[in-house]
């Protein structure tokens, strides 16, 4: 296993000989560690790793002690984590202490290296099933982009950012051409299968800040953070490029092409406000099919 693929642990502790034995342990069953000597040093790495979502957390640490550290991470994340407290501590007391604080789990020191092992084994479990449930309520099933809340959600952040930082945001909508004759001449799985080469397409062709999310049933809307609206265009017009130069397989010999129509505005340090700016983009995605499809309108005031 690659470390890129290893899970990642944290451990905080503030004694030297459990940091190296937990360590040792860890690195043997797999995981990818980081070790910490106290509860800030823990919040550090916190803030300056991504994806570390399993800890092993002592209780008494100088600076930030174990619960209080559980504590702030539970209310500051807001994507699930699984935190064994592992302490000299024990008792029905502390384990209720420790548990209503945020941690997951208990155990007392000194530990046994296959009891603490099963025990990360089920937060790891408990963690990919709350990375499904993630994707379920999120993201959109066929083509993994953004759901339509969690888009209209993301657009109003970037809007209000926008506001605040006097910038300017660009919005696209997308829209495939004639798809209902795509469906009727070549089934709803061809369809499908268009609509996810779509939108690799178009991630495949965005930065990682910018978000594409799937609006209606064959219309997308990609939001692009501090974007001038000549760079928006370039972008909707590559996307719209290589979805009509691609030729998408079906069963058989056959193959599909597909052309995308979209509208691009923008709004400048809030200014349209953000339904103005959605109407403005539909407006233009209006204007584009009213041209002919398989184009990139830009909507301007006049
Ligand atoms: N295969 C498939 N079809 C879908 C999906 N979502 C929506 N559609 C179909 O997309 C078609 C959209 O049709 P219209 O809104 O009439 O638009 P159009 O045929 O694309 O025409 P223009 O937008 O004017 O170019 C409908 O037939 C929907 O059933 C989907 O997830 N999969």
């Amino acid at each position: 296993m690659s470390s890129v693929n290893k899970l990642k642990v944290l451990i905080a502790d503030d004694d030297l000989i459990t940091r190296m034995l937990l360590q040792r342990n860890l690195t043997a069953w797999g995981y990818q560690v980081h070790v910490a000597s106290d509860g800030e040093q823990a919040w550090d790495i916190v803030n300056a790793e991504d994806n570390l979502r399993l800890f092993i957390v002592d209780w008494g640490m100088p600076k930030l002690d174990g619960l209080e550290f559980c504590r702030t991470l539970k209310s500051e994340c807001d994507y699930f984590l699984y935190i064994i407290m592992l302490t000299g501590r024990s008792g029905t007391d502390n384990i209720v202490e420790a548990m209503s604080g945020g941690a997951d789990d208990f155990v007392t020191k000194p530990f046994v290296a296959e009891e603490l092992r099963v025990r990360l084994q089920v937060g790891e479990r408990i963690l990919e099933q709350e990375k499904k449930l993630e994707f379920y309520a999120n993201r959109d099933y066929l083509t993994g982009a953004w759901n339509r809340r969690v888009i209209l959600n993301h657009l109003r952040e970037e809007w209000e950012r926008s506001v605040r930082e006097r910038t300017k945001l660009s919005v696209v909508i997308f829209d495939l051409d004639m798809f209902k004759q795509i469906n009727d001449r070549y089934g709803h799985q061809a369809g499908d299968q268009a609509i996810s080469v779509f939108c690799s397409i178009v991630m495949g062709n965005i930065r990682p800040y910018d978000k594409l999310g799937r609006y209606g049933g064959e219309e997308f809307l990609l939001v692009l953070p501090n974007t001038h609206e000549q760079e928006a265009v370039l972008v909707a017009e590559r996307c719209c490029t290589q979805v009509a130069d691609v030729n998408i397989p079906l069963p058989g010999q056959d193959t599909l092409t597909v052309t995308v129509s979209a509208g691009v505005a923008i709004s400048d340090a809030g200014n349209p406000p953000m339904n103005d700016l959605f109407k403005n983009c539909d407006k233009a995605l209006y204007q584009a099919k009213n041209n002919g499809r398989n184009q990139v309108v830009l909507y301007r005031q006049s």
